[in-house]
């Protein structure tokens, strides 16, 4: 099926009602893949009329919850025979390898899936009435029409994130993906579309936050915002969506502790202290960028993890032998380079990295060297803010609480590692670090059935898991006096 790279509003596919356009690039070389319609205001706002006229029409919140789970299954389905096509795009999109972007791929039919399974599961609940002669009872409704807003790391999972549970659950919905990774999400319009989905339940726009995003927070018309991106947009999106009281989900960013004790099992901490960061090149709001080591193994784990960063291999996502791919653009890269130059400038040890390769295979692309960071504190810009990138930042702690305080000394609080062999402690430190998610032995593990978000400044509601479709409900308490009589008071 060949790409239809348009605006899908209202069940049709259409270019922008202006000349303007957006080439979408290639971040290994700088080649234009794809030129789309770049949208504004205007198509944003045909996009929320149709979806606002879908869901005042009622027929997609009152289709059957099986029917529509069936549908949802069916998108899981065009997914998984789709996949090779969508893992190819989103590497040619995003630069990362090709086989990490099956791994999405999995992860997004599964997400489908497990939506569509959940769709008929809720038939509410009956409260046990304190009035004699009731009835009492919870429902769950749609809450009507949703913006979605993407960012460019994970274009499709994130997308996947909202789309499925807010269909499963009889909404209506605008998508509006990051303007420079739109390709997969066209892609996957195309099967809501071959999978049935009724016309101006599910639209897409394509362009810049500034036009097409702002106008999605802040128009009366929509019900509820999702937004997935850095905290700056997520602030501006918050105030906007005051202008109705939307519903609001936001998934922002994380500056992620992952704390080493001596007794973890060393090698192990080390492979996946290394995959928790460079995988993606640190372009992942869970990277597990802030280590935290203790101080009898510090030297000897900085060692290991110096050797083995040293031999990776950067380059095309669709070479094989290729470990880790370019960042996502020129603008990025500035901005990764400035965090360096900040750590140094602040006092931290350049161990490894610290600059663009020299490569030449690599020039035309933008890539930067893993990176590691030693003699690090609590205060420094590089340890505090989210760079995003390739960087490890390494701090040393000797006393349990002192490496739980230091995890928990961050604006945000998304997610974190713990690495030891004693689950007693483990189970301590987790119950004390403030974050949405804590892996013990593990780190940067998700999926479906369990929820996804953050504490503090890294965000509010969840995605993912029971709590990702409620997000996407109204709750209704309905009563029914079964034997009324007047009150008699006036
Ligand atoms: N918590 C999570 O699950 C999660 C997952 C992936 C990425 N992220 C975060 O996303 C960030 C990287 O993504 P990014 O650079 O695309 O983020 P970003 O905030 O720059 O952009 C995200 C989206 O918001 C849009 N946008 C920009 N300005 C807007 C505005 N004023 N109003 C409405 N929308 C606007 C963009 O066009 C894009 O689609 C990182 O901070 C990362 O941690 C978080
Ligand atoms: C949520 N996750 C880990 C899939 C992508 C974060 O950038």
């Amino acid at each position: 099926m060949k790409l239809q790279l348009q605006h899908y509003i209202n069940g049709k596919w259409v270019g922008a009602d202006s000349e303007n356009t957006r080439t979408i690039m290639n971040p290994y070389n700088q080649e234009v893949i794809a030129t789309v319609p770049e949208g504004d205001e205007t198509e944003a706002k045909e996009a929320i009329a149709a979806a606002r006229a879908a869901f005042d029409k009622g027929e997609w919140a009152s289709t059957p919850a099986t029917e529509r789970g069936a549908i949802v299954r069916t998108i899981a389905e065009f997914i998984e025979r789709d996949k090779e096509e969508l893992a190819y795009l989103e590497s040619l999109d995003t630069g990362k390898t090709v086989e990490e972007s099956r791994g999405d791929m999995e992860d997004i039919a599964g997400v489908f899936r497990y939506y569509a399974e959940l769709a008929d599961k809720d038939g509410g609940e009956m409260i046990d009435s304190p009035v004699a002669n009731s009835i009492s009872k919870v429902v769950r409704e749609p809450v009507g029409v949703c913006g979605q807003i993407t960012p460019w790391n994970y274009p499709l999972l994130q997308a996947s994130w909202k789309l499925a549970p807010a269909l499963a659950t009889g909404n209506t919905l605008i998508m509006k993906p990051s303007e420079i990774t739109p390709l997969t999400t066209i892609k996957v319009f195309q099967l809501i579309e071959e999978a049935g989905v009724p016309a101006g339940v599910a639209n897409l726009v394509l362009g810049a936050g500034s036009t097409i995003g702002a106008e999605l927070s802040s128009n009366t018309d929509v019900d509820l915002i999702s937004f997935t991106g850095g905290i700056v947009t997520g602030k501006k999106i918050m105030q906007a969506a005051s202008s109705n009281v939307k519903k609001l989900a936001l998934e922002l960013g994380g500056k992620n502790p992952n704390i080493i004790f001596a007794d973890a099992d060393f090698e192990t901490a080390v492979d996946q202290a290394l995959n928790g960061v460079f995988f993606h090149a640190g372009q992942i709001c869970s990277a597990g960028t802030r280590l935290i080591v203790e101080e009898s193994i510090h030297d000897e784990f900085v060692q290991a993890l110096v050797e083995r960063v040293k031999k990776f291999k950067l380059g095309s996502g669709f070479d094989e032998d290729t470990q880790m791919g370019p960042l996502i653009s020129a603008e990025h890269l500035a901005k990764v380079e400035k965090y360096v130059e900040a750590g140094v400038n602040e006092g931290a040890t350049l161990a490894v990295g610290g600059k663009r390769p020299d490569d030449p295979e690599l020039q035309q692309g933008f890539f930067y060297l893993p990176t590691i960071f030693t003699d690090c504190t609590s205060d420094m810009t590089v340890v505090q803010e989210e760079a995003f990138g390739p960087i490890i930042t390494v701090e040393k702690f000797t006393e349990e609480d002192e490496a739980v305080r230091i995890s928990n000394d961050s604006i945000y609080g998304l997610a974190g590692g713990v690495w030891t062999n004693d689950t007693r402690k483990a189970e301590r430190c987790a119950a004390k670090m403030r974050m949405g998610t804590v892996w013990i032995n593990d780190f940067n593990l998700y999926f479906p059935h369990a929820p996804w978000g953050g504490f503090k400044q890294s965000g509010i509601g969840r995605e993912l898991g029971k709590l990702g479709l409620e997000e996407y409900t109204e709750t209704k308490h309905i009563f029914q006096n079964l034997n009324p009589e007047p009150i008699n008071w006036f």
